[in-house]
């Protein structure tokens, strides 16, 4: 099993090219199986979780070319299987995305019960809820959500933001007869992409970017090219990075309107950012002071990048308070961060992170993508030799994180 090695310490200052987002890409590639002409995906990471969407789809029967490792071609016009199997779905959660577009196109679908996974418990009782509304009948049986029948329009009211249930209603709404409301809409940049996708492909889509979306059931939709949008998590890391070891980046193909409030933590951190239409830059001439932050929808801070901002609070000046609003259990990376000598107490969704001067390198294990991520931060800023094990989370995630280190400065290898 991979494995990274870092010596931390080196300096780190260069450009890094952005990918494209996971969590776009994954709902985007979903909805392939919405028409059974061509959509044609650019800017595509190159992930884990692309490959075994990729493999999910291909199980069901769709077409899948990819000539560039970043673009691809999907064709569902001879879609011989409506069923997600256990198999895949247990190493990749995005994959109950299939159970909307599969519905709505087909008039029925099976989908293996994502079940809960490290961070947290994770139902899916809204998406259910929300086809069932649709007019939807489902029974949950050996594992699998068996769902079938035609859909019409709805008012949907979800209990709480989810993003994939957004997504995956909105792909089912864009083929029921009638107008859907999706109400308490999540507002993330990757919905807002699959919005835009699914009305390139000739869906009736408003409202996305704001709570209320409204979407105006269409008879076929056709195929489409579009490109993924930057995947502001990867860049948030990045920028963390640079600013835990007092460095300076600059990241191409990525946009800082869809992450205001990572840039102003960063800010807030002490580091010097500016920004283009598709750059983003920092500089951190000072060590950072710490920071405290709460996870919720966006657009306030997202969950996925608490890990690495811990990992920014545990070498900074100061206290830092995080609290976890959205995962249970979100900071399986604070012991393998207090191994590396980090000062942090955790009390149910609070984490106290009181700076110190120095991490030291240690041998440490990802439980999860994004603490993965908060552990190769902490392996660049730490004297001594880090080694992660368990990179295959990291790998779901980040296409090429060692090499992408490695070009601005970092020591770091990828061992077997
Ligand atoms: C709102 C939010 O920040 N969502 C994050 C969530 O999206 P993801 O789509 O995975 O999760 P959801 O947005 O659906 O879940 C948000 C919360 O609602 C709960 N829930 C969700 C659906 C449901 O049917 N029932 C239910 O109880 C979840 O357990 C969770 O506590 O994880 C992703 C991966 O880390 C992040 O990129 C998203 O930013
Ligand atoms: C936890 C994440 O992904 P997933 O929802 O695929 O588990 C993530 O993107 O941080």
């Amino acid at each position: 099993m991979d494995k990274l090695k870092i010596n931390g310490g080196a300096p780190l200052d260069g450009e890094i090219t952005i990918s494209g987002a996971k969590n776009a890409a994954l709902p985007i590639l979903c909805a392939g199986l919405l028409t059974a002409d061509t959509l044609r995906l650019t800017n595509v990471p190159q992930l884990r979780d692309v490959l075994t969407t990729q493999k999910l789809l291909q199980g069901m029967g769709v077409r899948v070319m990819t000539d560039n490792v970043h673009e691809f071609e999907l064709t569902a016009n001879q879609v011989s299987s409506l069923v997600a199997p256990y198999e895949l779905v247990k190493t990749m959660r995005a994959s109950i995305l299939v159970l909307g577009p599969t519905l709505a196109r087909f008039g029925e679908a099976q989908v293996s019960l994502p079940g809960g996974c490290a961070i947290g418990a994770r139902p899916v009782d809204q998406h259910i809820k929300g086809l069932q509304a649709m007019g939807a009948e489902i029974v949950i049986e050996h594992g699998y959500v068996k769902a079938r029948g035609k859909l019409r329009g709805a008012r949907i009211v979800t209990d709480m933001v989810t993003v994939t249930g957004t997504e995956n209603l909105m792909m089912a709404a864009v083929l029921a007869d009638g107008v859907t409301t999706i109400e308490n809409a999540a507002r993330e940049p990757e919905v807002f992409d699959l919005a835009e996708c699914l009305n390139k492909m000739g869906a009736r889509i408003s409202g996305h970017g704001t709570d209320t979306i409204t979407i105006e059931g269409v008879k076929s939709l056709h195929g489409a090219t579009h490109a993924i949008v930057p995947d502001r998590i990867e860049t948030g890391t990045f920028l963390c990075a640079a600013a835990a070891a007092q460095g300076r980046v600059v990241l191409r193909n990525t946009r800082a309107g869809i992450m205001e409030a990572v840039l102003d933590k960063l800010r807030e951190a002490g580091a010097y950012i500016e920004a283009g239409d598709d750059w983003i830059s920092l500089d951190m001439k000072r060590r950072p002071k710490a920071v405290n932050l709460r996870t919720l929808p966006y657009p306030a801070f997202p969950t996925d990048m608490q890990a690495q901002f811990m990992t920014l609070n545990t070498v900074a000046e100061g206290t830092g308070v995080i609290t976890e609003t959205i995962f249970e259990n979100r900071f399986m990376h604070a012991p393998e961060l207090a191994r590396m000598g980090a000062d942090i107490a955790t009390e149910g969704n609070t984490a106290v992170v009181r700076g110190v001067e120095k991490l030291s390198g240690a041998t440490v294990m990802a439980t999860d993508l994004r603490a993965s991520a908060s552990l190769v931060i902490a392996g660049l800023v730490a004297e001594g030799e880090t080694v992660i094990d368990r990179i295959y989370h990291l790998d779901r995630g980040y296409e090429h994180i060692e090499r992408k280190l490695s070009g601005i400065g970092a020591n770091i290898e990828r061992i077997s």
